[in-house]
């Protein structure tokens, strides 16, 4: 334990992340063990890795499902499969954080939070008991009215009511929903700053990745970090990093320049296929896949990544190569298990296929690859 604190202790000066004082709970040590994996993999092992691996390669994903997927053990408490907090939900946008909030639990996660707007709340609750749900955040027009003294004092308040859970969360999604005011944008780039006290690793979707895009530092070099764009958003952070425009020619070099570029977060690049880098390696999921395009999936596949790559991190060494990035794990097994769900709900309703229906696909398509009992 104390070498492996020295370990840590080294490697977080060398990227300039402080871990939590309080780092005797179980749930801080597994999260200093997975910076630890996620170092190791990008600066140790990895340039042997991609030597063996100069080209983009088709991810196993159904095999990477089987390894990352925990086995359900009486003895194990709430709260060992994965604590996830979602970061988003405004007036405009109540189904995204519902939508990934609801899939992590889906998925096996024992506890999903939601943070979202005062408005948003008392919607997200009626949508579903299961989901723990926070009015904390305020939007521009709610606190109009007040001094820029005031407004601070606002804005700390927010702050303090998500810092108070941060130790407890494996992994938060921030953006799905999130809208793109101001005020609520400066309070999750804060937020931003206190997971990285934590070391508690981030999904940046939707308009977090708006947010991210415009103010790049919050994530560059956060090893712990997994940017998720679409179409649109994967064409601004390209715009604004690399200064030029998306190069389908040479897709997989893109990505991982960008990725590199940003200081070796994880990205995954959703489309026809997944394509996912950390700056070092490409793995790309085409399997299964479905041709509805409804919105929502993306959510699904933001709420995914935060409990696979938990349990990626909870592995035991030995179980998985420390050559394998816990984040790289969890988006190849959230990319493979949405695409499967999706083809399996549009095998049902076809053109009618919903978000909520893929959803409804999504234990039944874990059940099949790994089974429970
Ligand atoms: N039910 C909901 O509450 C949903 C809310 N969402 C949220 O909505 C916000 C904005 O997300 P968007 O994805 O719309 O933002 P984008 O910036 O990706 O999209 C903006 C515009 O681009 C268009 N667009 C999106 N995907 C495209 C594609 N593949 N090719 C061409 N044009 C495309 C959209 O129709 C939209 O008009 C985010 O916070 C997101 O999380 C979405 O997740 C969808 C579901
Ligand atoms: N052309 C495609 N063919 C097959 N699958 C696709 C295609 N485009 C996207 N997908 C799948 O859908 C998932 C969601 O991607 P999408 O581009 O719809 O995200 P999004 O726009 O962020 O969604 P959302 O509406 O939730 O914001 C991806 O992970 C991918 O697996
Ligand atoms: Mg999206």
């Amino acid at each position: 334990m104390l070498v492996k604190h020295g370990v840590i202790s080294a490697l977080t000066r060398s990227t300039s992340y402080s871990l939590p004082s309080s780092s005797s709970s179980s749930s801080v040590l597994r999260r200093q063990q997975f910076l630890v994996r996620t170092l190791c993999a990008s600066r140790t092992h990895l340039p042997n890795l991609i030597r063996a691996m100069s080209s983009t390669s088709e991810a196993d994903a159904e095999s990477v499902l089987r390894t990352v997927t925990p086995s359900l053990d009486p003895k194990r408490h709430k709260g060992q499969a994965g604590k996830i907090a979602v970061i988003g939900g405004c007036r405009e946008y109540t189904g995204a954080p519902y939508f990934a909030a609801i899939s992590a639990l889906k998925i096996g996660a024992d506890l999903s939070h939601v943070f979202c707007t005062k408005d948003a709340a008392p919607v997200i609750k009626s949508y579903s008991p299961e989901l723990i749900v926070h009015p904390v955040l305020e939007e521009s027009y709610t606190i109009s009215q007040l001094s820029e003294e005031e407004k601070r004092k606002v804005q700390d308040k927010v702050i303090g009511e998500v810092d108070k859970w941060m130790e407890r969360f494996d992994c938060l999604v921030i953006g799905p929903g999130l809208g793109r005011d101001p005020f609520l944008l400066e309070c999750v780039s804060k937020i931003m700053l206190v997971a990285k006290k934590f070391n508690v690793p981030f999904v940046v979707d939707g308009d977090g990745l708006f947010l991210v895009t415009n103010s790049i530092d919050l994530v560059k070099s956060y090893p712990l970090a997994v940017l998720t764009p679409n179409v649109n958003e994967y064409k601004r952070l390209v715009q604004k990093v690399l200064n030029c425009e998306v190069d389908e020619e040479n897709a997989e070099d893109q990505l991982r320049s960008l990725a590199k570029q940003i200081g070796g977060v994880t990205i995954l690049r959703k489309g026809k296929t997944d394509l996912i880098s950390n700056g070092e390696i490409v793995k790309s999921v085409s399997i299964y896949g479905s041709p509805r395009r409804c919105g929502g999936q993306g959510d699904i596949l933001s709420g995914s990544v935060a409990v696979f790559l938990s349990w990626a991190q909870q592995l035991k060494s030995g179980q998985v190569s420390p050559s394998e990035n816990p984040s790289i794990l969890g988006c190849i097994a959230a990319s493979g298990l949405l695409r499967k769900a999706a083809s399996l709900a549009f095998t049902k309703h076809k053109r009618s296929t919903l978000t909520g229906d893929i959803i409804e696909c999504l234990g039944e398509s874990l059940e099949d690859i790994c089974p429970a009992s």
